[in-house]
This record gives structure tokens, C-alpha cells and sequence, in this order.
């Protein structure tokens, strides 16, 4: 029975069907059979985990290793990167996009490391780009959030939608993990926002470097969170509408994205501070959404703690990163894989003839 979570009293209403648990047989199981593989119970720490959580989400034990990770980079410019909140110009978005699409950039490498494959997709970049990634484009460049909505109501629910079909193809295509990446010059400060609006956070302890910013722009953009946070207080009972004031179209398209996943029973591996601000509010509109999702990455931009201790999600790897594109998400790819194929291949106590562990052991540690 689906219960619908319905957000805004407006006609068109985003709603998402209720989220499915993952599935608690598969991960008993997976527990169980950690405690049969020939090593010392919990001697692969984390990895043993990593392994669980597979199983459950796959509803499979020994879960498989993901056959078709996808990453989908979601695109867009931000009217307040005219302010000075970025230490690069807003063009850069657009050029990048034109690197994603020719191989060059740091997503491209680290998918082909892994075996993923890369879809880009342009929301809001402010100039023209190719057919193949213009196709659910809703403006060139989101309103400057300091002082003026982020996108009218026509266009966040265009781009909430736009994420969420785009789960749904990449899933009906075959995708069994997502990746979710994002680009955008400026989308540090709305993603700011968003995560200090959600988390009750003043600002100063949000506000980050972003692509490295000196002492002046961080103040500036210090400001503009602050100016932006007043707008998005207003609305902060209605996500739909905390979206249309203060995110963007790659935002809204990411949270859209990052919820039908989660209602389709596929795992994401979240990248940085801005997917964790998508994540934040898409848990709100798909409750219980974040039981799908792995961090994979603690980014180096403030927020990035934040949004994780909110959703209570711990990240595989601490690498200082603060790329964004997806990058931190598919470093630790390997690692998931590397979990997944332990769980799936190593013997078991039985079949490799090794002995087991004492009685006391057995129910010595965890008793
Ligand atoms: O994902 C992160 O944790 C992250 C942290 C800092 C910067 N970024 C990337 O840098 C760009 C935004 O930075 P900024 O300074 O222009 O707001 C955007 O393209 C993001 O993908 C990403
Ligand atoms: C060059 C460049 C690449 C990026 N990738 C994600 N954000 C970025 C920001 C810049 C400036």
C-alpha cells in the first residue's frame, strides 16, 4: 500500500509514494554469514558493514558487485556567482561541461577507474550546450538566492520532475547504483543555505571555501547566505517551496533524483556538500529516502559534517576532498566493490576446512 507524502497545497503537487525499507532478511543473513568467512568475527571492520548494507539494499545475500554503477552530474549556474562568491567566473560551468562530455575531467577518470559509466546533465548552465544534455534544461542560470527566488513554482517542480525521471531511466536502463555528481560555479552559498536552514546552523559555521576563495569573497559570501537564510526561513514547512526561494535547477533536480531513487529501492552513493543538500532536502520530501543512500565521501566544505551527522550517515572515506562532479562518491566505489566481493567470495570456515573460533569466543565479545 503506497501512501502518498504530499508537500505544497498548490494544484500540481510533487508527491513521492512512500519509501520501502531495505530488506531485513537479506541483511540478517549477510550478518550471519560474516560470522562463517575465515577470518576473525569483525576483523574487516567497516568492510563488513559495507558488505551488509549491499545485501540489504540488493534484497540478495551474497550480494552482487554492482554490474552498472551510473553517475549522473546535474549542471546549473547560480545568479549570486555575479556577486563574488566564487574565486572562478560563472563560465567555467559551461566549459566544464564541455570537458565532462569530451573525457578530460576528474568524474570521467575516476567512473573509467571503476567501471561506471557518466551522464551529464545541463539544468541551468547560462549558455548553450549540446542536445544530449539540454533536454530537461528549464533556464539558463537559477535566480541570485540573496535577493530574488532561485526559479519560479513552474520551474522546481519542472526540475524536481527532471531528476526524477532521469532516476527512473537510468534504473529502467539497467543503472543497480547511483552516483550523484553535481557542477556549477556558485552552488557552494545555495547549498549553504539549504543545509543551514535545514539544520538550524548559523551560517558562519556553514559557509566554506568552495573553490577557494579569499578572505573578502568569503565575506561577501558570508552575506549572502545571510541575506538568502531570511528568504528561506519563510518557507521552511515546505520543501517545494525552501527549493523554488533558495536552491536552483540542478539542485531541485538532484533532490528529485536522489528521492526516486530511493522510492525505486536503488542505492546512491553520495558525493559532496552539494548532493548532501539535495540529500537534505529530498529526506524531507521522500521520507526515509537517506536508509538508501551511503556517503561516500566526508567533503572538506563545512557543510559537509552537518549534512552527515543530520541524516546520520557515515562516509567511507575522509580525503579532504572538495571537487563536487561526483569525484569523492566514485573513490569509493572500490571500496563498496571490494566489501561487496568479500561478503559474495571468501570461503566459508566449512568449505575451506579451517576451524572456527573457540566457544568462548564465539560468545565471549558480542554476549
Ligand atoms: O562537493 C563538494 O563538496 C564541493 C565543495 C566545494 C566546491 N565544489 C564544486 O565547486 C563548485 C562550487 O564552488 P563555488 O566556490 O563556486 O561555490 C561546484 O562546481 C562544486 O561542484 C564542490
Ligand atoms: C575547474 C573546475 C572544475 C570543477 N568541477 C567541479 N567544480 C569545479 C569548479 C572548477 C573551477
Amino acid at each position: 500500500m503506497d501512501t502518498e507524502v504530499r508537500l505544497s497545497t498548490d494544484q500540481n503537487e510533487i508527491s513521492f509514494p512512500t519509501v520501502p525499507t531495505p530488506d531485513e532478511q537479506a541483511r540478517r543473513q549477510a550478518v550471519a554469514r560474516h560470522e562463517q568467512l575465515t577470518k576473525p568475527a569483525g576483523s574487516l571492520g567497516r568492510l563488513e558493514e559495507l558488505g551488509v548494507w549491499v545485501a540489504a539494499r540488493q534484497g540478495l545475500c551474497p550480494p552482487r558487485p554492482f554490474a552498472r554503477p551510473r553517475v549522473v552530474v546535474f549542471a546549473g549556474d547560480h545568479g549570486v556567482a555575479g556577486h563574488g562568491v566564487s574565486a572562478y567566473p560563472s563560465e567555467v560551468t559551461g566549459q566544464m561541461v564541455a570537458n565532462f562530455l569530451a573525457g578530460g575531467a576528474a568524474v570521467n577518470v575516476l567512473a573509467t577507474n571503476t567501471g561506471a559509466t557518466v551522464r551529464v546533465v545541463d539544468m541551468a548552465v547560462n549558455a548553450d550546450t549540446p542536445p544530449v544534455v539540454s533536454a530537461h534544461k528549464v533556464r539558463r542560470a537559477s535566480g541570485s538566492i540573496d535577493r530574488e527566488d532561485a526559479l519560479t513554482d513552474a520551474e522546481v517542480r519542472a526540475a524536481i520532475n527532471a531528476g526524477r525521471t532521469i532516476a527512473d531511466e537510468e534504473i529502467d536502463s539497467g543503472a543497480d547504483l547511483l552516483i550523484a555528481g553535481d557542477m556549477g560555479i556558485g552552488n557552494t552559498t545555495p547549498a549553504a543555505v539549504l543545509i543551514s536552514a535545514l539544520t538550524g546552523t548559523e551560517p558562519v559555521a556553514v559557509v566554506g571555501r568552495g573553490t577557494g576563495i579569499d578572505d573578502n569573497a568569503w565575506m561577501r559570501k558570508t552575506a549572502a547566505i545571510r541575506d538568502a537564510l531570511r528568504r528561506a526561513r519563510k518557507v521552511l514547512d515546505d520543501p517545494v517551496a525552501l527549493l523554488r526561494t533558495s536552491s536552483g535547477a540542478d539542485i531541485a533536480a538532484l533532490t528529485g533524483f536522489l528521492a526516486q531513487a530511493a522510492v525505486r529501492r536503488t542505492p546512491v552513493l553520495l558525493d559532496g556538500v552539494v548532493v548532501g543538500a539535495a540529500a537534505l532536502v529530498a529526506e524531507e520530501i521522500a521520507p526515509g529516502a537517506r536508509q538508501w543512500w551511503l556517503a561516500g565521501h566526508r567533503s572538506a566544505e563545512p557543510g559537509g559534517p552537518l549534512v552527515l551527522e543530520h541524516l546520520d550517515l557515515t562516509p567511507v572515506l575522509d580525503l579532504q576532498m572538495r571537487l563536487g562532479e561526483g569525484s569523492g562518491a566514485l573513490t569509493a566505489l572500490p571500496i563498496l566493490t571490494a566489501a561487496t566481493r568479500v561478503l559474495g567470495e571468501m570461503a566459508t570456515f566449512a568449505e575451506a576446512g579451517v576451524g572456527g573460533p573457540t566457544e568462548a569466543e564465539a560468545t565471549g565479545p558480542r554476549s
